[in-house]
Order: C-alpha cells, then sequence, then structure tokens
C-alpha cells in the first residue's frame, strides 16, 4: 500500500553534486522515471537492465537499513532515483526521517510536483538540455518554481548539466528565466561507462575547466556556481557511491 521502489540504498559517502556538494549523507535511490535522457548515468533505475534490483518497501524498512549501513554517523539522506517526484508514497519516508532529526535533500527533473516537496531542507530541481533528447515543459517548472519560492521551509536551487554549446545556451536560459533561484552549472559526463579511472578523472577535469572558463568569458552569467561531480573524481563511475 504505502511501498516505495528502492533501486539501491548507499553511504554513507558525501554528496558529489549541488548545492550541498560535500554534504556528509545516505543516499535511497528510487526506481523508475519518466524521462529517458540519452546520458542517464543512473539508467538502471528505468531502462530494465535493473529490475531484478528493485525491492518495494515500506518506510520504516527503508528507515531501518539506513540505520544498518549508517549506524549513528549520519544525519542526512539524499533520495534520488529515477524520479523521485513520481511517487506520492515518499511521503511516509520524508515524514519518519524528520521524526528522527534527519535532514533530507532531494534530486528531481521538475516534470512532477509533490506536495511533500515542501517537507524536503534541500531541494535539487534538475531540468534537462537539448543534449538529453528530453523536452522541458516550462509551464510545469514555472508552476513547482513559483510554489518552491512561497516556501519558507524548502531550500531549492536548479542545477543544470552541461555537455555542449546548445546545453550552455539552454543553462542561460533557465537562469534569467528564474534568476533569484541559486543556480549551479554542472558538469556533464559523456564517460559514464569508463572503468578506466586513470583516463576518466584528467577528461572531466578538462571538462570542467571548459565549462568554468565559459562561464568567467560570459557576462551574463554572473552569480552562479559551476561545479564538477565530485563523487567520479574521488570514485570514477562506481556505483553506490
Ligand atoms: C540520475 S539523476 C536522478 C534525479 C532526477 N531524475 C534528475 O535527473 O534530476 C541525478 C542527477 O544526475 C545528473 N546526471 C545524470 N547523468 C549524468 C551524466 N552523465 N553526467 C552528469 N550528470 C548526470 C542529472 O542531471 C541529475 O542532476
Ligand atoms: N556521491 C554521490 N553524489 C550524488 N549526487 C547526486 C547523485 C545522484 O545520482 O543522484 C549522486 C550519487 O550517486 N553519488
Ligand atoms: S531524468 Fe534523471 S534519472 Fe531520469 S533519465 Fe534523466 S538523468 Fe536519468
Ligand atoms: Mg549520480
Amino acid at each position: 500500500m504505502s511501498k516505495i521502489p528502492v533501486m539501491e540504498i548507499f553511504g554513507p559517502t558525501i554528496q558529489g553534486e549541488g548545492m550541498v556538494i560535500g554534504q556528509k549523507t545516505m543516499f535511497v535511490r528510487t526506481a523508475g522515471c519518466d524521462y529517458s535522457c540519452s546520458w542517464c548515468d543512473s539508467a538502471f533505475t528505468w531502462d530494465g537492465s535493473g529490475k531484478d534490483s528493485i525491492r518495494q518497501m515500506d518506510a520504516e524498512e527503508i528507515w531501518q537499513e539506513l540505520q544498518l549501513l549508517g549506524g549513528d554517523g549520519f544525519s542526512f539522506v539524499t533520495i534520488s532515483g529515477g524520479n523521485p517526484a513520481l511517487l506520492k508514497n515518499l511521503s511516509y519516508l520524508i515524514d519518519l526521517l524528520k521524526e528522527n532529526g534527519i535532514q533530507i535533500g532531494l534530486e528531481t527533473q521538475g516534470s512532477k510536483w509533490q506536495d511533500w516537496f515542501l517537507d524536503i531542507d534541500e531541494l535539487t530541481i534538475s531540468p534537462k538540455p537539448p543534449s538529453s533528447g528530453m523536452d522541458t515543459n516550462f509551464d510545469t517548472l514555472d508552476e513547482i518554481i513559483e510554489k518552491l519560492q512561497e516556501s519558507s521551509t524548502t531550500n531549492c536551487s536548479v542545477k543544470v548539466v552541461i555537455f555542449d554549446e546548445q546545453d550552455f545556451d539552454y543553462a542561460k536560459k533557465v537562469h534569467h528565466t528564474y534568476p533569484d533561484i541559486p543556480f549551479f552549472l554542472q558538469v556533464g559526463n559523456d564517460d559514464y561507462k569508463s572503468e578506466d579511472d586513470q583516463q576518466l578523472v584528467p577528461y572531466l577535469l578538462g571538462k570542467y575547466e571548459w565549462l568554468v572558463n565559459k562561464v568567467i568569458a560570459d557576462q551574463e552569467l554572473r552569480n552562479v556556481k559551476v561545479l564538477p561531480q565530485l563523487h567520479t573524481l574521488v570514485w570514477g563511475n562506481k556505483r553506490g557511491v
């Protein structure tokens, strides 16, 4: 009834992306997505390849597993996916985590609203640029951002992943549309299947330098932050970190 499709639970690790980068955190990754981004580094959550790992869990079971893995050594849980915003039932987990004094981060693309967004401490909305092959519904995104802006409890940010010039232009458009929302540009990893960290890390750092230089040179992008995926620099494309 109140089950949640869970793809993986892991941690403690550090949040490698976005507004709380560096934060020690546990992760809960839900299964299923309404998008199918061409470069999705978590495609196993929606393309069928991970279907045998999906567990239908209730909030209490997830909380127990988090404690089993993390003991007393965490105070922050990040929920990602897939698209966790497909799951109305996540409210039970969010309530339980809050009852236990846990702070909550969540990652979603901004294609669906859930009322429990207002109970998230650090919410990342990550609209998808052209290279993903997805189309942003800006009416939906406008509504979501508007509701979040009215909230005094949820810190939210917008994070756009950049692979090429077109994505960069898209990111500028998104930032201009929501100038008051903290804005992050993130390096796209188009080598997300590589197991060769010796080659991957300098490659991704090169991409980061490219993105940094573009932002430095841009007169219109002022109050923005540019980040790599920190976890890929530490652990490469390893899963569950
Ligand atoms: C796997 S998604 C899950 C949450 C949600 N579906 C979303 O896209 O925001 C988490 C974050 O990883 C980013 N991401 C996915 N594949 C990536 C890649 N190859 N390189 C860089 N970031 C990627 C997404 O843009 C998103 O910000
Ligand atoms: N360490 C770490 N940080 C992350 N930030 C966002 C992630 C995600 O896949 O949603 C992620 C992830 O998978 N691992
Ligand atoms: S929206 Fe997120 S999980 Fe879904 S396909 Fe795109 S990057 Fe992957
Ligand atoms: Mg990831």
